[in-house]
């Protein structure tokens, strides 16, 4: 690493600005514009309309027999569009809605009319849908304003109960669009179209077994439409991770790439500092060292023999200071414990200027001992999460996105927020979500392989934020890469190694035209 290039960062690395998510508020406002530059309101909820014929003639062209399940607002009111197509192509189409709740709003009350004029047919839900080929879910949108109960509720288990495909318009019914939470019944869908903008609650947390595959209809707006809006959050994918990753200069050497102190593996966990030494190295850490107990130091040399295994069972122990002061980033607590041992490490080595804080260095950080004073990576588990901020695990689930924001005003530095849809979040930076990872990650030890890939990444010289997004992402995209081998079930952390090398070297990037030989 370079020194200087710590840590304010290259001129050349790239800030986030993967596809933007909006919150309600701002489609509301959006969609509001849009209704008025259009002169006509009844447009964007015929062009919604327009929209998921197209996708659904895309995906299930031969669907002939399909439901459509309106609910009583605008949603409901893009499903009544939708059967209208249907039933002037000749399909067999049956809306099905609640007793007590048909079509209120004006443009859903519009919608639904047309419809029956056309000759639609619809019935009420009975306790059965209708027998079908495909159910088009138009309950609920960002309207949904508490969980659906009673027949609502009794409607959406019939839906998954009837396992069918399901496309689902706008948000799958009973996800909350803003948070991802999901409180009560919600539709599963194979497919969600979104209209006008990605939302933020449906790429994390609970929504990401309810979307299915998120597709995006803009219904044409215009920029003006959107102006002075911003997204709440940016969703990265695999296309982001070149910005971060470049190409070695050719006179490179491992003084330049960084040196990496693991701290961590007390009595019975020298795994988890091991694979987060590992993950440094394979991730492009020039130097890697690793403080651990004396027991491990024999296994350790023998499977990684790249790492600089020290020992250290008393605390106190001189042979820390140096270390320490060698070291550019520090990445502690995997394996750590909270133990005198492990505390008294944390409280020796925490002032260090950069760190990734993990495991149980973030429990320890729950239980008062001080953030480090340097810029700190923090990458709790939603549970980890919980306890750094008083609350319940589910509290956190139920709104990822603010559970990050609340984190990072609590403790500062760049918080992770590990889980389905992970989120990145600092102070006066638009927060980041993962669209990679896969259930297989769900498993001991892989988020000690993430903290060491996000040291190493500090260590190449990333500013704080960039490197835990650059990361997070790589990580999770080594892991979807394992999984895509031989499956999710049985994934190892120790899997992801071979990947993080081969994706964190895009190939055209690796050897620069310029410096070959020939
Ligand atoms: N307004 C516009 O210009 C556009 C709106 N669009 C659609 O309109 C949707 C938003 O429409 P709305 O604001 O009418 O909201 P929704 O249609 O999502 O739902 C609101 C309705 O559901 C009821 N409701 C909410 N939660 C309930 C629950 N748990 N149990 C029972 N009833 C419940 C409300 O009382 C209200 O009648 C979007 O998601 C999108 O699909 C699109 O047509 C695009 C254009
Ligand atoms: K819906």
């Amino acid at each position: 690493m370079h020194a200087e290039s710590f840590p304010g960062g290259s001129p050349s690395v790239a800030a986030p600005s993967g596809v933007g998510l909006f919150d309600v508020a701002a489609l509301r406002a959006i969609e509001t514009r849009a209704a008025q530059r259009l002169g006509d309101a009844a447009e964007l909820m015929r062009r919604a309309g327009q929209s998921a014929w197209r996708e659904l003639l895309a995906h299930w062209p031969d669907a002939h027999r399909i439901v459509v399940v309106c609910g009583p607002g605008n949603n409901g009111g893009d499903g009544y569009e939708l059967a209208r197509h249907a039933l002037g192509s000749g399909r067999e189409v049956v809306v099905v809605r609640l007793p007590a709740h048909a079509p209120r709003g004006d443009l859903a009350v519009a919608a639904a009319e047309r419809y029956r004029a056309d000759g639609g047919r619809e019935q009420t839900f009975a306790g059965g849908l209708p027998d079908c080929e495909l159910v088009v879910d138009a309950l609920f949108g960002i309207g949904l304003a508490r969980a659906p109960e009673g027949e609502a509720a009794a409607l959406i288990e019939a839906i998954n109960a009837a396992a069918l495909p399901v496309l689902a318009l706008d948000v799958p019914s009973g996800v909350d669009a803003a948070t991802g939470s999901v409180a009560g019944a919600a539709v599963v869908a194979q497919r969600t179209l979104e209209f006008i903008a990605a939302k933020a609650g449906l790429v994390t947390g609970a929504a990401l077994d309810h979307v299915g595959i998120r597709a995006l209809a803009d219904l044409g707006l215009a920029t003006e439409d959107r102006a002075g809006l911003e997204p709440v959050a940016e969703l990265l994918t695999s296309a982001d991770l070149g910005r971060w990753l470049r190409p070695r200069r050719r006179d490179s050497h491992k003084g330049r790439n960084g040196r990496v102190l693991c701290v961590g593996g007390d009595l019975g966990h020298g795994g988890a500092i091991l694979l987060a030494a590992e993950a440094a190295l394979r991730s492009g850490a020039g130097l890697v060292d690793v403080v651990t107990r004396s027991a491990h130091l024999a296994a350790m040399l023998a499977r990684r023999p790249e790492a600089m295994v020290h020992a250290v069972d008393a605390l106190g122990d001189a042979s820390l200071e140096p270390m320490l002061a060698a070291a550019e980033v520090l990445a502690i607590g995997p394996g750590l414990g909270q133990g005198t041992w492990g505390r008294g490490l944390f409280e020796a080595l925490g002032a260090a200027r950069c760190a990734v804080l993990d495991a149980d260095a973030l429990n320890l950080l729950a239980q008062g001992a001080a953030v480090p004073s340097g810029h700190a990576v923090l990458t709790p588990h939603p549970g980890e999460a919980a306890r750094l901020l008083g609350r319940s695990t589910a509290d956190v689930q139920g709104d990822r996105l603010g559970a990050a924001a609340d984190l990072v005003a609590r403790h500062g530095g760049v918080v992770v927020l590990k889980g389905a849809g992970t989120v990145i979040a600092a102070r006066g930076r638009r927060p980041c979500v993962l669209a990679a990872g896969n259930p297989g990650m769900a498993v001991g030890g892989m988020g000690d392989v993430l903290c060491g890939v996000i040291a190493a990444m500090l260590a190449q010289g990333l500013p704080a934020f960039e490197a835990a997004c650059c990361g997070a992402l790589l990580h999770s995209l080594a892991a979807d890469a394992a999984a895509a081998e031989a499956g999710e079930r049985g994934l190892l952390p120790s899997d992801l190694m071979p990947w993080l090398r081969r994706l964190g070297n895009p190939p055209s990037r690796s050897f620069p035209e310029s410096a070959r030989n020939e």
